[in-house]
């Protein structure tokens, strides 16, 4: 059950009725519940949405984290300015050990939790990881690294996702109503959209994809390093440089791309261009060795995130606001979030107990 169901209840409670929302806020609570229930089988957010103290230590731990890979990619980038991050070796190392505290401790709970259940709990990415251990060598150190990746790769990059093409659809009412036709059409008023409907929802993919062609969460890609000398284009590579591709740039060659600046999914029914690293027009997720490997998890749950909002609400720009006011500049970043988070009217549109609590299944 995708976590986004269990926003509607707060999306759609009576205090929200009329009043402009911050979507990110929900959208960022989903995707975090999401992501730890994947890895840890758990949510640190209870039915209001706050977080309890692991919860906390979690976000803050994130932004910390963020916060030493920004410096940490300033001086990748200018080397020559090492210089001036003379303690961040101290603040990874501290940064490693609060890291590594919170996830064994979360660890420990689930092995309790999992023995307790006699082995019939479900599978999470942590069970996986301790079934492969022994297999494949893996020390703690490497699990635990492996978890936090996930947990940092995956969060903020669908939360940055949905929360563009949200904008997008909100900017574009015809877009909005086509989308909700098809999903009226397939899913209908009675009841939620499962995994099974996708494949009955082309333009709902088309629109996940429009939306990552135009605003793909990690612009410049993550950074590649050169292995030996190499010409690309005429130009020279040395061996060791930091590459960066400009997957956003490459996404709006007006060579490539029809009207590139025009939020428009049909283009993807005329033409199925691949977004997982096969077709270079394209590559919100990377290709080649290091290509994504959440890409396809990735892709599933924004378009699940995006289908579920769409069915169970019509989105309005907060009173007094036009569609084509709305700010569509990014925020520098590794993660490019919307410069000024994107605000809405929830409108529902389906029959009240479709927006009852989801009890979730851990
Ligand atoms: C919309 C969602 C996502 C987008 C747009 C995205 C995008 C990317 C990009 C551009 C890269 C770098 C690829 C390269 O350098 O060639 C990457 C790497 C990675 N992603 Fe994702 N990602 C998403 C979701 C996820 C999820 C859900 C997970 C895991 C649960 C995940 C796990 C990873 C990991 C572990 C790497 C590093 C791979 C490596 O360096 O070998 N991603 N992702």
């Amino acid at each position: 059950m995708n976590e986004v169901m269990c926003e509607f209840f707060r999306i759609g409670n009576a205090e929200n009725s009329g009043k402009s929302l911050s979507v990110r806020k929900y959208l960022g609570a989903a995707a975090l519940n999401n992501i730890t229930r994947l890895t840890f089988g758990k949510r640190f957010m209870n039915w209001e949405g706050v977080l309890d103290d692991q919860g906390l230590e979690f976000q803050a731990i994130a932004a910390e984290r963020l916060k030493l890979a920004s410096s940490l990619a300033t001086a990748m980038h200018i080397p020559w300015l090492w210089w001036m991050f003379p303690l961040e070796e101290e603040a990874f190392a501290k940064h490693g050990e609060r890291q590594d505290r919170l996830a064994r401790v979360i660890m420990e709970e689930h092995s309790a939790t999992r023995h307790k259940s006699g082995g019939t709990a479900q599978q999470h990415f942590v069970d996986a990881l301790l079934t492969l251990r022994e297999k494949y060598d893996l020390s703690e150190v490497t699990i635990i690294g492996l978890l936090w990746d996930m947990i940092a790769a995956g969060r903020d990059t669908m939360a940055v996702s949905v929360e563009w093409a949200m904008a997008e659809v909100i900017k574009n009412p015809r877009v909005q109503q086509k989308v909700q036709e098809e999903l009226d059409r397939v899913v209908g008023y009675e009841r939620v959209m499962t995994e099974s409907d996708f494949s009955n929802l082309p333009y709902l993919e088309c629109v996940t994809k429009e939306a990552m062609r135009l605003h793909p969460p990690t612009p410049l890609m993550l950074p590649h390093k050169a292995k030996s000398n190499v010409k690309i284009d005429g130009y020279d590579i040395p061996k060791g440089s930091n590459v960066h591709v400009n997957v956003w740039a490459v996404a709006r060659d007006p060579e490539v791309w029809k009207n590139p600046n025009e939020f428009r999914p049909e283009r993807f029914l005329e033409e199925d261009v691949d977004m997982k690293g096969h077709d270079f027009r394209l590559l919100p997720f990377g290709a080649g060795r290091r290509v994504c490997p959440g890409a396809q998890l990735g892709i599933y749950l924004v378009t699940s995130m995006l289908g579920h909002l769409l069915h169970h609400f019509w989105w309005t720009p907060p009173e007094g606001v036009k569609a084509e006011e709305i700010d569509m500049l990014e925020n520098p970043g590794t993660a490019t979030y919307m410069r000024t988070p994107i605000q809405a009217i929830a409108n529902p549109r389906l029959p009240a107990h479709l927006y009852n609590r989801v009890v979730v299944d851990l």
